[in-house]
């Protein structure tokens, strides 16, 4: 058992790794931040007050508010906590670069934002705003998200039938991204396993003959993007500056490089034999074509809603397997319970979808690093699209940011129990009590639980997510023995602003399973 490491960045660190993905564009972001930090007051300050009725966390004035966003950014979950200390569970507020964001801490106030409209809390305009998508992407990413439904329905009706496709991509990934070998052998944990990750979800959203995922030309394209949105999300203030990032048409570029040829091929056999013809590949690709109508079967905006679907999944995957598996480093006896099932289990059903549905204690350690590991401190977040007034009397203008946090809801003692010690087993125990329980399943959400939000903007992918989370570990609890490097300490999370990284640079040691 152990308990929460939160902690702030550290810059000792290494920059860049040697066999990993390069992050030096989030360091050299984090420096630019600093300097945008020192002008963050003013904006704040000197912009009309809409918000005073609302308690702030750190003060209202020019220097508490500059001191609160540098806060926010590098020590955010204690930002959080005061806030919630301070004001007993009301609504509050706290200090993000050019703008105040309102903070809801209770289960309660989670549940009226789910059932508040969409045309008064808005998802979508919160993802717009954060990170420019529509100016991005162009802006029919967003007033034509066909993409959601094909996630909904399509992806999630088949993973059943897509199983056998992503079993085979993780035996292949593991083979080459970790090999196995007799000796204790460190792995840069993160980078690899988001190669892992991004190589079994490419195979679902583009399959073979050519799995893109395996290009590490692509795979850079779709992870600079993501530090790229982070970027968006906490340093540039206008369109106008992330426009002229190259960053982004760089990673569009490269990846039209891959996908173009692919798109082209399958477009000409549509044209020529219709929507079904011999031998299509059943995968996501597929369906966006099928649904793509006029400017939207453009190689371009194709591409962009593939980069799209993989800016969603990738990385959100990746963090949440990587904290996992730093866990499972770290307290490894939990293996042998996990193990015992999953031979059990595969034994009685192969390696199917239905399989993974009947991993309990497997499904609990992952849900429990999810409770415990937030990617991500608040979750539900929310744009006003006109204004809002909570049961308690909470008056919530227009125009503004409103999320719930994480942290708070997930280490509520009443609803988790010693809430600050991770227990692998802590959903599988409760499961044991109730016959047919699956509400305490990984993929399910409630206000008590959000890592994946909560009510009609769920993450639709959350499904595939638990899925390749259940697959990927299985195999490797099977088939490695893990232990911590860096002389068994556990890796500290980092934080920029609400967002959380599985440290980067940490060593995890693997060697082909033993016992
Ligand atoms: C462990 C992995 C993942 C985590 C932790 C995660 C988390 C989230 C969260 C917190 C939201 C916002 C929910 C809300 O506002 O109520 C979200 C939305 C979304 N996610 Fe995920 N996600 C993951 C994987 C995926 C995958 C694999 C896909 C694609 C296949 C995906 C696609 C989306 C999309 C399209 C949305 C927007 C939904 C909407 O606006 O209605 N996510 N995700």
């Amino acid at each position: 058992m152990f308990s929460t490491n939160f902690s702030s960045l550290n810059y000792s660190r290494p920059p860049l790794l040697n066999d990993g993905f390069p992050l030096t564009s989030l360091w050299t972001g984090s420096a630019l931040l600093v300097v945008l930090l020192a002008c963050s007051g003013a904006f704040i300050v000197f912009k009309p007050d809409p918000y005073a009725h609302i308690p702030a966390v750190g003060g209202t004035n020019i220097l508490s508010v500059y001191l609160t966003v540098k806060k926010f950014y590098f020590n955010c979950s204690d930002l959080l906590a005061a806030g919630y200390d301070k004001y007993g569970g009301r609504i509050y507020r706290i200090p993000d670069i050019d703008y105040w964001h309102i903070i809801v801490s209770r289960p309660d106030q989670t549940e009226e934002l789910r059932k508040a409209p969409e045309d008064v809390m808005s998802s979508t305009s919160f993802f717009d705003a954060t990170f420019f998508f529509s100016y991005l992407m162009g802006p029919t990413l967003v007033s034509n998200m066909y993409h959601m439904k094909i996630i909904r329905s399509q992806l999630t009706k088949n993973l059943s039938v897509l199983f056998d496709d992503l079993q085979d991509e993780i035996h292949a990934a593991l083979d080459d991204i970790i090999p196995l070998s007799d000796d204790w052998t460190p792995i840069y944990a993160s980078p690899k396993v988001t190669e892992v990750v991004a190589r079994v979800i490419n195979r679902v959203f583009v399959g073979l003959p050519i799995n893109i995922g395996r290009e590490p030309e692509y795979l850079k394209a779709n992870i600079d993007l993501v530090i790229f949105g982070m970027s968006c999300a906490y340093l540039y203030d206008t369109s106008l500056v992330a426009k002229s990032l190259t960053t982004f048409s760089k990673s569009v570029n490269t990846a039209a490089k891959y996908l173009g040829p692919i798109i082209k091929e399958r477009q000409d056999k549509m044209d020529e034999c219709g929507h079904d013809y011999p031998g299509k590949p059943f995968d996501a690709l597929s369906w966006l074509m099928e649904e793509a109508v006029g400017q939207e079967r453009s190689v371009a905006n194709l591409t962009k809603r593939v980069l799209a679907l993989n800016f969603a999944a990738v990385n959100t995957t990746s963090a949440s397997f990587t904290f996992a598996l730093y866990t499972l480093a770290a307290e490894p006896y939990y293996l042998q319970p996990m193990r015992e099932e999953i031979e059990r289990v595969i034994a009685e059903e192969g390696w199917t979808k239905t399989a993974m549905t009947k991993m309990h204690n497997l499904d609990s350690f992952l849900k429990e690093s999810m409770r415990f590991n937030m990617g991500d401190l608040t979750s539900f977040s929310r744009m006003t699209l006109k204004e809002f007034t909570f049961s308690d009397g909470t008056f919530i203008p227009k125009g503004c940011i409103i999320s719930a946090t994480t942290s708070l809801i997930h280490y509520d003692e009443e609803k988790y129990p010693d809430s600050k010690h991770f227990d692998g087993f802590r959903f599988a125990k409760i499961r044991a009590q109730k016959r047919y329980d699956t509400s305490n399943q990984l993929e399910n959400t409630s206000p008590e639980y959000i890592p994946f939000g909560h009510g009609r903007h769920a993450c639709p992918g959350r499904f595939l997510a638990a899925t390749v989370l259940k697959a990927v570990m299985a195999y490797i609890i099977l088939n490695y023995d893990v232990k911590l490097g860096d002389e068994g300490v556990l890796p500290k999370n980092l934080f920029v602003g609400t967002f959380c990284i599985p440290d980067p640079t940490a060593k995890v040691m693997f060697r082909r399973r033993r016992s």
